[in-house]
C-alpha cells in the first residue's frame, strides 16, 4: 500500500454524541492536534437536532425552534461563546419555514431545514477555538462538497469538489483551523444532504482530497467492536479492521462508520476511530485486518431485523439465513428478539 499523504495534515470528525456530551474534550483534542499538525475539523449536529429539524420541516411548529435555540444557547454559554452570533441562523430558519413554496421540491426544502443542525454547531466550535487562541474559520460545505440533486441522499461530484477544496487549502496555509459542516453539500446553490450519518463521509472525502495523513472519527465509543458494545456487553474492541471489513460491516448496519465513508479512503489513507471524552484511539482501519468477525444489525421491516456476521461465510446459528456474500452472512430475526439473538450469536462465535 502506498500512501501519498501530506505528512502533517489530519481531518478529525466529531459526531453528534460528542457535540452533545463531550464538547470541551473535543475542543481540547483539537488544540492538542493543532500543536503538531494542520487540522481540519468536521462536525455533526448536536445529537437529536437533525431528528428535531426533520420533524420541524413537517410540522412547522415554532416551539421546536425555541427548543433547538435553547440547546444551542446552553452549549454556547458553557463554551464561553456569545449566543447572539447564532441569531441570524434562527432568523433564516423561520424565513425558510415560511417559504417552502419557493423551493423546487419538498426534498430541497427539507435539506435546507436539516442544514441548520451542522451550521449551528460549527459556529459555536469555531468561536470556542478562537477564544482558546486558535485561528479558526467556519466552512459551509455548501461551497465545497458539490453533489447532484438527489436531495436527502445526494451523490458527491468528486471532480467538482476537488476544484473547490482550494478554499480549505487556503485556510490551512493561513494557519487556520477550518471547521466544516458535515453531512451537507450543494447543488447549484441549493442545499443537499449526503444521507443520515453522512458526516463520516464528509470527513473521508476531505481527507482524501486534502491528502491527509489520517481521518479520525471521534465518537462515544473507542472504535469498532466485535458487536455494538451497548447491546453486547462481552463485545471486544478491534485494533485493526480492513477497509473491506469496515465497508461490509457498515453496509450491514454497523453505525460506528457510515457506509459511504470507506470508498474515498480505501487503499489511500487510514481511518482511525476513537472516543472523544478520553482521547483514546481504538481502531485503525487500513489494509490490515485482525481477522476477527464483526456482528452487525439493522431493521428489515416493522417486525424483522437482520443480524450480519462480517468475516465468516458459515455460522451454525438457529435462525434463517437472510443473505450471504463473499465474506459475510446474515440471519433474519424478530425485532423483539434482536438483543438476545445478538448476544447468543456473539457467544456462539466467540465462546
Ligand atoms: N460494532 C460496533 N462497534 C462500535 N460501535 C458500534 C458498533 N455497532 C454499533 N455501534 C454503535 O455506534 C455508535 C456510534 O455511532 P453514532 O451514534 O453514529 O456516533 P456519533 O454520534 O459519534 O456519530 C456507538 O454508540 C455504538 O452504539
Ligand atoms: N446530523 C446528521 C449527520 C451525522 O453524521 O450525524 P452523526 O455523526 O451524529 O451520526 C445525522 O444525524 O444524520
Amino acid at each position: 500500500m502506498i500512501y501519498k499523504l501530506s505528512n502533517k495534515r489530519i481531518v478529525v470528525k466529531f459526531g453528534g454524541s460528542s457535540i452533545k456530551d463531550s464538547f470541551r474534550e473535543a475542543l481540547e483534542f483539537v488544540l492538542k492536534l493543532h500543536e503538531e499538525n494542520e487540522v481540519v475539523v468536521v462536525l455533526s449536529a448536536l445529537r437529536g437536532v437533525t431528528d428535531a429539524l426533520l420533524g420541524l420541516a413537517e410540522s412547522k411548529d415554532k416551539s421546536v425552534i425555541g427548543k433547538i435555540a435553547r440547546k444551542h444557547s446552553i452549549l454556547a454559554d458553557e463554551s464561553g461563546v456569545d449566543c447572539d452570533i447564532l441569531e441570524p441562523l434562527f432568523v433564516e430558519l423561520e424565513c425558510v419555514l415560511k417559504n417552502e413554496r419557493r423551493f423546487p421540491n419538498k426534498g430541497a426544502f427539507i435539506d435546507h431545514v436539516l442544514s441548520f443542525g451542522e451550521r449551528l454547531s460549527v459556529i459555536i466550535f469555531a468561536n470556542a477555538l478562537e477564544n482558546s487562541g486558535i485561528r479558526s474559520e467556519v466552512v459551509d460545505a455548501l461551497h465545497v462538497i458539490k453533489t447532484d440533486d438527489n436531495f436527502g441522499n445526494a451523490a458527491v461530484d468528486f471532480s467538482g469538489t476537488a476544484k473547490r477544496i482550494k478554499l480549505i487549502e487556503k485556510l490551512l496555509n493561513e494557519g487556520k483551523v477550518p471547521v466544516v459542516t458535515g453531512f451537507l453539500g450543494g447543488y447549484k446553490g441549493l442545499r443537499t444532504t449526503l444521507g443520515r450519518g453522512g458526516s463520516d463521509y464528509t470527513a473521508t472525502i476531505l481527507g482524501s482530497l486534502l491528502e491527509a495523513r489520517a481521518v479520525l472519527i471521534m465518537s462515544d465509543v473507542r472504535g469498532i467492536y466485535t458487536a455494538d458494545p451497548r447491546i453486547v456487553k462481552d463485545a471486544k474492541l478491534l485494533p485493526f479492521v480492513s477497509y473491506e471489513e469496515a465497508l461490509n460491516a457498515s453496509a450491514l448496519g454497523m453505525r460506528a462508520l457510515h457506509e459511504k465513508s470507506i470508498c474515498p479512503v480505501m487503499g489511500r489513507l487510514p481511518v482511525i476511530l476513537g472516543k472523544t471524552d478520553s482521547y483514546r484511539l481504538g481502531t485503525f482501519v487500513s489494509d490490515i485486518s485482525a481477522e476477527v468477525p464483526i456482528l452487525t444489525y439493522k431493521p428489515v421491516n416493522e417486525n424483522f431485523a437482520c443480524i450480519g456476521v462480517v468475516g465468516l461465510r458459515e455460522v451454525n446459528f438457529n435462525a434463517p439465513i437472510y443473505k450471504k456474500g463473499k465474506n459475510w452472512i446474515s440471519f433474519l430475526v424478530k425485532r423483539e428478539e434482536l438483543e438476545n439473538s445478538l448476544n447468543d450469536l456473539h457467544e456462539v462465535i466467540f465462546k
